[in-house]
């Protein structure tokens, strides 16, 4: 399979990026982030998330963020949204899109969510329904599809299922998650084909953490298979709060410098992005994790 021609960049630096931050970052912060990623071509921003306080202080000032976002045309803000509750309150704050989130870890799946994986698409399935009476498109992501923080290797067949059940539920797009990124470009390859024998290539996005450094590698391998859809976060700002060790998104900054370099079309000015980089590390006190902005920076 040939490379896609163009490739939609999902950034969510400020959901999956802040989310696990020790120190409150205020919600202005988070505002100006998200008109900053608009403002540098990115369409499509993950900008918060409906959870429980209790297990993500970070996210808590949810409904503040969604209803201060200056909207820009052509530009989706969504939120993650894990039962009713969360759909209910997001829908009260505008939001366009959500995303639920399982897993292929029956382990991960309850310290995630506190449920087993067919809990979870029990507890989706009136999201979804709900999501479409109101006339919201739901995302949905599968976790630990390269390896989990407790059950170790995930089989791409268990993967398989559950990106399936999300598709077959109603989500439009199915993101698959290296979590705690160990995945490696062959591992990633032969999970892509696995899924894609059940859901269009054109479904599918890649959401890979880079831990072990192989985010990018992973990337070029789906990007060959036709994956058009990468989720990245700005700086590789992020983590995930119930998998220990894990690192950072792949920093979009490098993703866009990568796509550039393959004639790939992105739409999002490389420039005004790794600026947005440096100024989100200096706001919370982080190292930019983005190689391709730090080298930027230094001209
Ligand atoms: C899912 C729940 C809520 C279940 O949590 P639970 O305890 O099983 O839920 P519950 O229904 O028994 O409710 C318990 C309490 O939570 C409240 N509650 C219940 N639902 C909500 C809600 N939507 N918003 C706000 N509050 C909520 C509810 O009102 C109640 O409050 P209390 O009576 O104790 O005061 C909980 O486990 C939770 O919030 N988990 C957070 C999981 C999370 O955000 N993880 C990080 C994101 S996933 C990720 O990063 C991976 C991803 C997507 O990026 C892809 C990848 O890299 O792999």
């Amino acid at each position: 399979m040939a490379f896609p021609q163009t490739v939609r960049l999902v950034e969510v630096g400020p959901r999956d990026g802040l989310q696990n931050e020790p120190e409150p970052i205020n919600t202005a912060t988070k505002l100006e982030l998200i008109e900053r990623l608009g403002a540098a071509g990115l369409s499509y921003i993950e900008a918060a998330s409906f959870v429980s306080p209790k297990w993500v202080p970070q996210m808590a000032d949810h409904r503040e963020v969604m209803q201060g976002i200056r909207r820009r045309e052509g530009v989706t803000y969504s939120a993650l949204t894990p039962n009713l509750k969360g759909l209910e309150a997001a829908l009260e704050c505008g939001v366009e899109e959500v995303a639920v989130f399982g897993a292929a870890s029956e382990a991960f799946s309850q310290k995630n969510i506190n449920c087993s994986v067919a809990e979870s698409l029990d507890r989706f399935a009136p999201v979804l329904e709900r999501a479409r009476e109101a006339n919201v498109r739901v995302r949905g992501y599968v976790s630990c599809v390269l390896g989990c923080p407790y059950e170790g290797e995930i089989a791409p067949a268990k993967v398989a299922e559950v990106a399936k059940a999300l598709y077959d539920m109603g989500c439009y797009e199915v993101s698959l998650g290296d979590t705690i990124g160990t995945g490696t470009p062959l591992k990633a390859k032969r999970m892509i084909e696995a899924v894609a024998r059940d859901i269009p290539m054109d479904k599918l996005a890649a959401h890979f953490h880079d831990t072990y450094g192989q985010a990018l590698a992973n990337l070029y391998a789906v990007l060959e298979e036709g994956v058009a859809v990468i989720d990245s976060s700005v700086a590789g700002l992020g983590g995930c709060p119930y998998a220990k060790g894990a690192s950072g998104n792949v920093a979009s900054e490098d993703v866009v410098y990568l796509l550039d370099g393959l004639g790939i079309e992105s739409g999002i000015d490389l420039n005004a992005l790794a600026a947005t980089g440096t100024w989100i590390t200096q706001a919370i006190g982080r190292p930019n994790r983005s190689k391709a902005s730090v080298a930027l920076a230094a001209k």
